[in-house]
């Protein structure tokens, strides 16, 4: 058995009628680590969720998870946890009634975690005894993950967790994905917030149309994309727009005319990663402090852009 790998699926298509919603995808996920996966409405994501949870069977394919493979059979992988479309709550039960509902349902012989603790980690304690009816989307999607908690699992699959989250509300939810991690749980989670899954991930597969057309970590991406565009604030934006139109593969695409030079101390340019390193010696060498450097459009968001956009093309 593979102890490093979580998930590994080889081939995997699953059919809707006359739509393909998985097309012979192949993913591999490491353990202990947050993998993101994203992908335009209708990708497949909730999909391939719905797999690795045994909600459906895959039409073709092979799908381990966790080190056995996965079947025929639908009840929901050994160690595995989690919500597609939502947790699935009873509304008109409280928040910690919900729990013990859920934990009431498991094997008497099961691990489950403290209810209270469980709650209190996703900080819903103060409502505990609040009927689920009255809760935001935020809440609920907080109680659904104690819910997934609640088995302790070691693969814990999430559709969408940050749906409804105020800031708040995500910064709690990342802090328990990444307590979680750091004590050896993998997470798979879809999300449309790129800033969220540049912020939690090591990895991400883009689908598109169903086939995967990007898998492996955050920092290859911006191999993968052409050139992006860079935010640069200076002490002396003109210097600067001089430096980065004479330095090679940079172009200086905001902030050239003298207008913007007087209203902002930022110019964009465009270019390549490997462009910038020569750019940046040369405004530093020239005694002028940078004191914001940043992509424009997140290179998780330019691959994603670029990437889904050629797939929907074809
Ligand atoms: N039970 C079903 N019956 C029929 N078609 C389905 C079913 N489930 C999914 N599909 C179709 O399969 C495709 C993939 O859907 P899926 O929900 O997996 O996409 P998604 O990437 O999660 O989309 P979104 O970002 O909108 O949630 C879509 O075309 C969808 O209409």
């Amino acid at each position: 058995m593979d102890t490093t790998v979580a998930i590994r699926g080889r081939g995997i298509t699953k059919v809707f009628g006359d739509v393909v919603a998985l097309d012979h995808v192949d993913v591999s996920v490491a353990r202990g680590q947050i993998h993101g996966l994203v992908g335009p409405n209708g990708a497949g994501k909730t999909t391939l969720l719905g797999l690795l949870l045994g909600l459906a069977v895959a039409d073709e394919g092979t799908l381990e998870v966790l080190g056995a493979p996965v079947g025929r059979a639908l009840p929901a992988p050994d160690g595995v946890s989690g919500f597609v479309d939502g947790p699935g709550l009873y509304p008109t039960l409280t928040a910690k009634q919900n729990l013990a509902t859920l934990a009431a349902l498991r094997p008497r012989d099961a691990v489950t975690s403290d209810i209270g603790e469980a709650l209190h980690e996703v900080g819903l304690a103060e409502v505990a005894d609040d009927k689920v009816r009255g809760f935001s989307l935020g809440m609920r999607q907080r109680l659904g993950l104690a819910a997934a908690m609640l088995t302790k699992p070691k693969l814990l699959v999430l559709d969408e967790p940050a749906n409804g989250l105020d800031p708040s509300g995500k910064k709690q939810v990342h802090g328990v994905l990444n307590r979680l991690v750091a004590a050896g749980v993998t997470v798979i989670l879809s999300s449309h917030r790129m800033d969220d899954l540049e912020a939690l991930c090591s990895e991400v597969t883009i689908l598109s149309t169903g086939r995967v057309v990007f898998s492996g970590p955050l920092n290859k991406l911006s191999d993968e994309t052409r050139e992006l565009d860079y935010r640069l604030r200076t002490t002396d934006p003109a210097a600067a727009a001089a430096i980065a139109a004479e330095t090679p593969g940079i172009s200086v695409v905001a902030g050239t005319d003298a207008a913007a030079l007087a209203d902002t101390d930022v110019i964009v340019v465009r270019a390549q990663v490997a462009a910038l390193d020569q750019l940046l010696s040369r405004v530093v060498r020239a005694d002028i402090a940078v004191r914001e450097f940043a992509p424009v459009v997140s290179p998780l968001e330019a691959a994603f852009l670029d990437l889904t956009e050629q797939e929907t093309d074809r």
